[in-house]
């Protein structure tokens, strides 16, 4: 899979060998990739016009959404998505070689919350009293690891990121569920639809929030508006406003394209029920069959 345009300035959740790297690897190739120390950075580095897109981790099939992306793509950003990936992730814990002998008596185990998280049974389970630190991404985790060779400290990462930096796995996939999957999506300040191989169903995500008179049975009709055109929701997730307690907005993933008729239809009855409703644009879902990294 590849994206069929000329080299892009692709920013991404570095260091090298995040899952967010392979993922913007597989898709724009390996020329025009800048690594970006945070989800934050990653996206105004495009909102800016620094690079031409930036690839983000949006959603986890285990922990959920990804609450920085969320954060910085549906509060007031200018930004579309463009393409949409899902990868299968495989989390190892890894140490320094020096310390490869010294698995038993770790002193801190480092990654991305969302890989701890994916594996919190089995560090429940192995490394109970073990403390987890937090770091900014499961490759900034395995570099500090590889930094620190006289430390009994260990990573969560990917294969990838072992090779890497150098880095023994003590134990292979340590995430607890099996069905570990990753969306990425590729943002940029244009309203277009990237194309690529093996690019599949179309989708168009909605930001709705409701009328400042909530009325009752509102997200009943909101629903409806989908449901009678027989519009196909993958999903949909309320997040908070920000604005207070109780104040909430709604994101809908339809399975469709914006200019589909019935999709115009459903925009302009959400909008005469007086919801404000905002299109992040419409764009092709890649479904990765192996692992990320391996
Ligand atoms: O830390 C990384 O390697 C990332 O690319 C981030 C991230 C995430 O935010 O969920 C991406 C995929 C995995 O689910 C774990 C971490």
């Amino acid at each position: 899979m590849k994206h069929e345009s000329l080299t892009p300035s692709v920013a991404y959740l570095g260091p090298e060998a995040s899952f967010t790297h392979i993922a913007a690897t597989d898709f724009f190739g390996t020329d025009g990739l800048m690594p970006y120390p945070s989800i934050p950075d990653c996206i105004e580095a495009v909102t800016e016009g620094h690079v031409a897109y930036a690839i983000v981790p949006l959603e986890n099939a285990l922990e959920g959404s990804v609450p920085l992306t969320i954060d910085y793509l549906f509060h007031g950003s200018d930004l579309f998505i463009n393409a949409e990936l899902s990868t299968p992730i495989r989390q190892h814990l890894m140490v320094h070689p020096e310390q490869a002998k010294k698995i038993d008596s770790l002193a801190s185990i480092h990654s991305h919350p969302h890989a701890l998280a994916q594996c919190h049974k089995y560090l429940q389970y192995h490394f109970r009293r073990v403390p987890l630190i937090q770091t900014s991404s499961t490759a900034a985790a395995a570099k500090y690891v590889s930094e620190h060779p006289e430390l009994p400290i260990a990573a969560i990462g990917n294969q990838l990121a072992a090779d890497t930096y150098g880095l023994h796995i003590a134990e292979e996939s340590i995430h607890d569920f099996h069905f570990n999957h990753t969306r990425f999506v590729v943002l940029s300040l244009r309203k277009e639809t990237l194309t690529y191989e093996g690019g599949g169903n179309p989708k168009t995500t909605l930001m709705v929030k409701l009328p400042e008179d909530d009325q009752p049975g509102m997200l009943h009709q909101i629903l409806s508006v989908f449901s009678w055109r027989k519009l196909n929701l993958s999903k949909i997730e309320s997040r908070p406003l920000k604005t207070g307690l109780g104040n909430y907005f709604f994101i809908i993933d339809v399975a469709e394209t914006e200019d589909h008729p019935m999709m115009k239809g459903a925009m302009e009855e959400l909008q005469a029920l007086h919801c404000d409703v905002s299109s992040f644009g419409s764009y092709s879902t890649y479904t990765q069959q192996s692992p990320a990294g391996k």
